[in-house]
């Protein structure tokens, strides 16, 4: 039977590598790209058609900061597929960041340099804004939007006869000291971006618990540094033709320089090959890549506990009733 993978964010960067890694494991994938901007998705598709010419490539639009487009990029999924084997949440944005000179150059000359230069950690701060749904961009974009796609999807998803995967693109900038249960969707700090995806490694784990017995596995990978349009926009271009010799250089000294798109999706691909029962719901999949270009999978355990992620879930589902309420409200009223 043709496996079904959906990948959102699949228009640029790690996304659109990891579909042309999906369509080399398995020509006969039917895969989906779940994009916000169907101009790239269209151009993505075509030069993913240009190799792999018989192969079914399906669009749809989604924008994940928006709970309507959600329910009707759900709506359009369930018309369209009876199952779902993959569904890839890898749609991400970091937004107005900028980097901390200061804590740079400390950080640099510290026992902690290594740390610092591969998680960011204090590095880099942003700039969060509220979106039209009255929720911080950053967390409905990286984690909410896709927590509502996967309850809304529930059905072709948790099929015990057909288990189905989730695959999150989670991040070595995921932070415990960065989010609070009390404020999850980080209204009030500066490192927006690092509480997201610490609160995607929860949402994983949580799930786990909860659906496997239902035929629904989830994993959380790091892809490591990879320069992609995020990453580009944390410094202006003249200084990045500066950086991005030494980064080649770090790559030397640390493994999870990935630096390629296609390097970036080891771990989202090699996940796609195991077995769902062989994974560990609490370990993160980091990609990795050795001094002389060889690419490998590291598992490596995460900085958590399943009591925070089960209130943060009971939190998320009473968040998504208030949305949908009100979003019902507002469709009565026009
Ligand atoms: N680059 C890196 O070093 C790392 C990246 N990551 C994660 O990898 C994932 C992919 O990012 P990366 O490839 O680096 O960056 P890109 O900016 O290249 O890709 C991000 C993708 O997400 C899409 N996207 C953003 N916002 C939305 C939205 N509201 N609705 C739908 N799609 C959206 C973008 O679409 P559009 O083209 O329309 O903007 C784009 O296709 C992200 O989750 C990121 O956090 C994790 C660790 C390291
Ligand atoms: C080459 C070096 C001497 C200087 C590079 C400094 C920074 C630009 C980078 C150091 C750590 C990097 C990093 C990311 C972006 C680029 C750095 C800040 C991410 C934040 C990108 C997105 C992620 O999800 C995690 C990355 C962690 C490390």
């Amino acid at each position: 039977m043709e496996r079904v993978a959906v990948v959102t964010g699949a228009s640029s960067g790690i996304g659109a590598a990891l579909c042309r890694r999906l369509l080399q494991e398995d020509a006969g994938i039917r895969l989906c790209l779940a994009c916000r901007n169907m101009e790239k998705a269209v151009a993505t598709r075509a030069r993913l058609l240009v190799t792999f010419p018989n192969t079914q490539i399906f669009l749809i639009q989604v924008d994940v900061g928006s709970m309507e487009s959600v329910l009707r990029a759900a709506k359009e999924i369930k018309q369209r597929f009876q199952r779902l084997d993959y569904l890839y949440l890898n749609a991400g944005i970091m937004l107005n960041p900028h980097i901390d000179c200061k804590a740079f150059f400390r950080g640099l000359f510290s026992r902690r340099a290594v740390h610092m230069l591969t998680t960011a950690e204090g590095l880099v701060t942003q700039e969060d804004r509220v979106t039209a749904d009255g929720l911080q961009e950053v967390f409905q974009t990286n984690l909410f939007g896709h927590f509502v796609l996967i309850q809304q999807l529930e059905p072709l998803l948790s099929q015990l006869e057909n288990p189905s995967h989730l695959i999150w693109t989670s991040s070595s900038n995921a932070r415990r000291s960065n989010f609070s249960l009390v404020d999850f969707q980080h209204s009030q700090g500066k490192e927006s971006y690092s509480s997201s995806k610490y609160a995607t490694d929860l949402t994983s784990v949580v799930l786990n618990k909860h659906f496997n017995k239902q035929g629904l596995y989830s994993s959380v990978v790091c892809p490591g540094v990879v320069m992609t349009n995020m990453t580009y926009g944390i410094l202006p271009s003249f200084v990045w033709k500066l950086l991005i010799p030494i980064m080649w250089l770090i790559r030397f000294f640390t493994s999870t320089y990935t630096m390629t798109p296609y390097n970036g999706a080891e771990a989202l691909v090699w996940l796609f090959r195991q077995k769902l029962e062989s994974l560990d719901p609490l370990v993160k999949y980091h990609s990795c890549i050795s001094p002389w270009g060889k690419n490998y999978v590291e598992p490596r355990k995460m900085d958590l506990d399943e009591e925070t992620a089960e209130i943060f879930y009971q939190n998320l589902l009473e968040l998504e009733r208030q949305v949908l309420m009100r979003l019902e409200g507002q469709q009565n009223i026009k």
